[in-house]
């Protein structure tokens, strides 16, 4: 059966991908658009490198009352991915998105709305298979080891810091180990960040660098050893698959799953 998807953010560096994704899959169907500009045009007009002729929208409301979807993807900016998903379950139209730096208000909220509706959302930190084994791995280490540090590195045009995966691998590993401040406990920072973000202990590092796309380290500390693990995404392909996935499996939930660790065996 066909899937109806309206993109949101299609001319970004990971709307781009998702444009390629859809034409290349037989069961999906890009049935709208939902940019910042370019009301009124399609995207074959506004992306020459795409074969999809479907119109764009620059306001959700007249999207989802004008066309009939099943699926709203959203790779945009935390800001507007808030309100994209809200309106869209609101709409009875199931939520995949990328977006990352949603609050945990923001994930109530819209799980609360998911139930509600009886209708699939997934919110997806990382689509890479290979991030999700990393947050995997991680939470099977911090078992025995409970000392962590998590070093994420990226391209310098992200706005959201620390990045959504960090955050979940942070999540991942409190949900395992017991609330800890690490380091020694008169350490004092001379310069304000020194240490990183703190999350329930565990601290976090943001690097922003031209030239990276999407890489972590997670960093682990015992007497006489450490272990780290480490993924690197090299482009946005990497993250495809996992669109995939979850656009398939959203069509079959009733809830907001929160992580693909949740949907891949
Ligand atoms: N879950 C995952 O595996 C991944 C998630 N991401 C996340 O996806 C999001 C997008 O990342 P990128 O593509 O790198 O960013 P980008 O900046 O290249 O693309 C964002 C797009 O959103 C569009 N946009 C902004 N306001 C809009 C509006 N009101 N309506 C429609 N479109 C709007 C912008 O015009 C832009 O084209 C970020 O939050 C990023 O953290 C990125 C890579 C992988
Ligand atoms: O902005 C990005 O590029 C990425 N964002 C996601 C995140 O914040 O974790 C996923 C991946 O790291 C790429």
């Amino acid at each position: 059966m066909t899937t109806r998807i309206i993109l949101a953010g299609p001319r970004g560096r990971m709307g781009l991908e998702a444009l390629n994704l859809i034409a290349d899959t037989e069961h999906f169907e890009l049935v709208a658009a939902l940019d910042r500009t370019n009301k009124g045009k399609y995207i074959d007009e506004v992306v020459p490198t795409s074969s999809l002729h479907a119109p764009i929208y620059t306001d959700i409301d007249e999207c989802l009352a004008e066309v009939e979807a099943d699926v709203l993807v959203d790779l945009t900016t935390p800001e507007i991915g808030r309100v994209h998903t809200k309106k869209a379950l609101e709409h009875g139209v199931r939520a995949v998105v990328g977006t990352t730096g949603f609050s945990e208000a923001d994930l109530t909220e819209l799980r609360t709305l998911a139930e509600d509706k009886g209708i699939g959302c997934i919110i997806a930190p990382n689509f890479a298979i290979g991030a999700i084994l990393m947050m995997k791995f991680s939470q099977m280490a911090a078992k025995y080891f409970e000392d962590v540090e998590i070093i994420e590195l990226h391209h310098d045009q992200k706005l959201d810091a620390p990045s959504g995966t960090g955050v979940k691998t942070a999540e991942l590993i409190s949900e395992v180990r017991e609330s800890k401040k690490q380091g020694h406990p008169d350490e004092k920072e001379t310069i304000p960040g020194a240490r990183g973000a703190d999350y329930d202990g565990i601290r976090l590092h943001s690097v922003r660098l031209p030239g990276l796309v999407a890489h972590q380290e997670v960093l682990f500390g015992g007497f006489g050893q450490s272990l780290t693990i480490r993924h690197d995404s090299y482009n946005r392909a990497s993250f495809m698959s996992g669109v995939k996935v979850s656009v398939d499996t959203v069509m079959k939930l009733d809830t907001l799953v929160y992580g693909l660790e949740n949907i891949i065996e």
